[in-house]
């Protein structure tokens, strides 16, 4: 057994904890980051990035025929085996060399193996082998250890051994049949993603798809998946799953029975919290961690949880942002410099709760960011919902033949500031950006007005949208 210590200990070395031991080291600590699979976590290897790679060449084929002159040229299928290499790639064929040759050089500690808190400020790593490292914290220990695929309790499920995410993205072969149980995110990607394979696809959803979004957004996913030749069954409860040589069969209470090569189970995420040590220091094991809005746990000051793991946006980038806050949170409290926690402070992660940007990659895509009207409503907003139609844009009509869409924006008509914005078409992740901008920087519309978008670009919906409102005027 050795011993070592550090001013920061980082449990977790996905794309989160990644950051926040790059911002300590910059603010002048001494970190290490502990990681007992690969380093860059679930986005790297089997989120993110390989799913968007198995999206991505159907998508652009499906653009290409959607335009006269082009389409012409796209005479053969997509070549899936030359995808799935392309994803490979993308995956960094499940090899963290890059990802642990840019922690040393960013002058962060690795030490491999499973960590677990054995204490305040105290992690203990244990390796493969049964080595033991007790490492020991000057200032903090932040938990980054993420988030696994849930699988619920549904009969026979378990034993089915069903894909999770982590096979459907780094599957070496596409099926014949897939059946995926769940319309959140995860399932309508990857019903995209094999359906554009050419597998059959039925993907099962105990409600409509993506609930939570604009009700728009999950019709339109709907009507692209079975004009992509996915069944889609709403409304739908799963009751029992089996497998037997015939392949999976998935029984459904009020539905049809359903039996596929595979079956995906899509029905959202578990906290990585089962088996680190959360005992030790009086919180429940399997619980996802709660904290303040520098990422702190109540109750502690020097235990921080960051990412996916804290429930509050289980997304790479908002993890991201949390970490840029909570890497340099830890700094200046190390040092003892002001720390700037009020709402948009450099050290909290205020947009969590009102400006989270998301980009779904189906067919449309789905892109949104701030309060859906209903979420605006209960949250007590006086509110205009303004609504159009994106094929009616000339920059959208000349990105592809027949461009269908929807944008609809959000403003609290007190303030005339906009407090979300969803689009649903194809590419619409494109246009995210500029919509955060507007609710983050709670731009006035009077103001937007003067932010002219360029023509013919599809970004022209922004004008179409602040025409809808009506201009306001600042004599008022
Ligand atoms: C299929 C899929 C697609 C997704 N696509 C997107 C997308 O397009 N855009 C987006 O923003 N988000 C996407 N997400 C969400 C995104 O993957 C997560 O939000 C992100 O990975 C969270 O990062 P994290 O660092 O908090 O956790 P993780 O990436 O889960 O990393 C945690 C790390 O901690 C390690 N670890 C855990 N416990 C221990 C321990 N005890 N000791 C040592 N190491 C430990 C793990 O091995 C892992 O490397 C997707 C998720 C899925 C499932
Ligand atoms: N493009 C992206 O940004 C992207 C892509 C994939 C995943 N993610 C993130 O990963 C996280 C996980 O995604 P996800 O799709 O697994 O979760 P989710 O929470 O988005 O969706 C889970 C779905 O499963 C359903 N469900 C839950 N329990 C069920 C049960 N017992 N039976 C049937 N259905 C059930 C829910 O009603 C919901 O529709 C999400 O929070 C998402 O933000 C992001």
């Amino acid at each position: 057994m050795t011993s070592t210590e550090y001013d920061l200990i980082v449990l977790g070395a996905g794309p989160v904890g990644e950051n926040v031991a790059d911002r300590a080291v910059q603010g002048g600590l001494s970190v290490v980051l502990v990681e007992h699979e690969l380093v860059g976590g679930e986005c790297s290897y089997w989120a993110c990035m390989p799913s968007k790679a198995l999206l991505r060449p159907a998508q652009v084929l499906r653009a290409a025929r959607q335009v006269a002159g082009a389409r012409q040229a796209v005479t053969g299928d997509l070549d899936v085996p030359a995808v799935l290499a392309r994803r490979d790639e993308f995956a960094s064929h499940w090899s963290d060399k890059g990802q642990a040759a840019w922690v040393a050089s960013a002058g962060i500690s690795l030490e491999r193996g499973h960590g677990r808190i054995t204490g305040p400020k105290e992690v203990t790593v244990t390796t493969p082998d049964g080595r033991e490292t007790v490492l020991t914290a000057r200032h903090a220990v932040a938990v980054s250890t993420g988030s696994a695929a849930l699988v619920p309790d549904i009969e026979g499920l378990r034993a089915a051994r069903p894909w999770t995410s982590r096979e459907a993205t780094s599957a070496k072969e596409a099926p014949a049949s897939l059946t995926v149980i769940g319309g959140g995110v995860v399932g309508v990607e990857m019903a995209t993603a094999y359906a554009g394979f050419g597998t059959r696809v039925t993907l099962i959803s105990r409600s409509g798809l993506l609930d939570g979004m604009e009700p728009f957004a999950g019709e339109a996913v709907t009507k692209a998946l079975r004009e992509q030749g996915a069944t889609v069954l709403l409304d739908t409860r799963t009751t029992r799953v089996t497998r037997d040589e015939a392949g999976v069969t998935v029984e459904t209470g009020d539905g049809p029975t359903v039996t596929t090569e595979e079956v995906l189970v899509a029905t959202g995420r578990t906290p990585r919290t089962g088996d680190i040590g959360l005992d030790a220091i009086g919180l429940t094991p399997g619980d996802w961690i709660e904290t303040d809005d520098t990422m702190l746990v109540p109750g502690f000051d020097w235990l921080y949880a960051v990412g996916d793991v804290n429930r509050r946006a289980l997304l790479t980038h908002q993890g991201k942002y949390q970490a840029r806050a909570a890497g340099d949170v830890i700094a200046a409290r190390a040092k003892g410099v002001p720390v700037e926690d009020a709402p948009w402070g450099v050290h909290v992660a205020t947009a969590d709760h009102t400006a989270v940007p998301q980009v779904t990659f189906t067919d449309p895509e789905v892109a949104s960011v701030g309060l859906t009207a209903e979420a605006a409503r209960a949250a007590g907003h006086d509110v205009r919902v303004v609504d159009y139609e994106m094929g009616g844009v000339a920059g959208a009509s000349v990105r592809l033949d027949g461009y269908a869409g929807h944008a609809r924006m959000v403003v609290d008509v007190r303030r005339e500031v906009v407090l979300g914005v969803t689009f649903v078409g194809p590419e619409v992740g494109e246009l995210l950006h500029a919509a955060t901008i507007a609710v983050v920087g709670e731009v006035p519309l009077d103001r937007l007005w003067h932010a002219v978008p360029a023509y013919p670009t599809v970004s022209e919906i922004w004008l179409r949208l602040l025409e809808a409102y009506g201009r306001p005027s600042r004599a008022g």
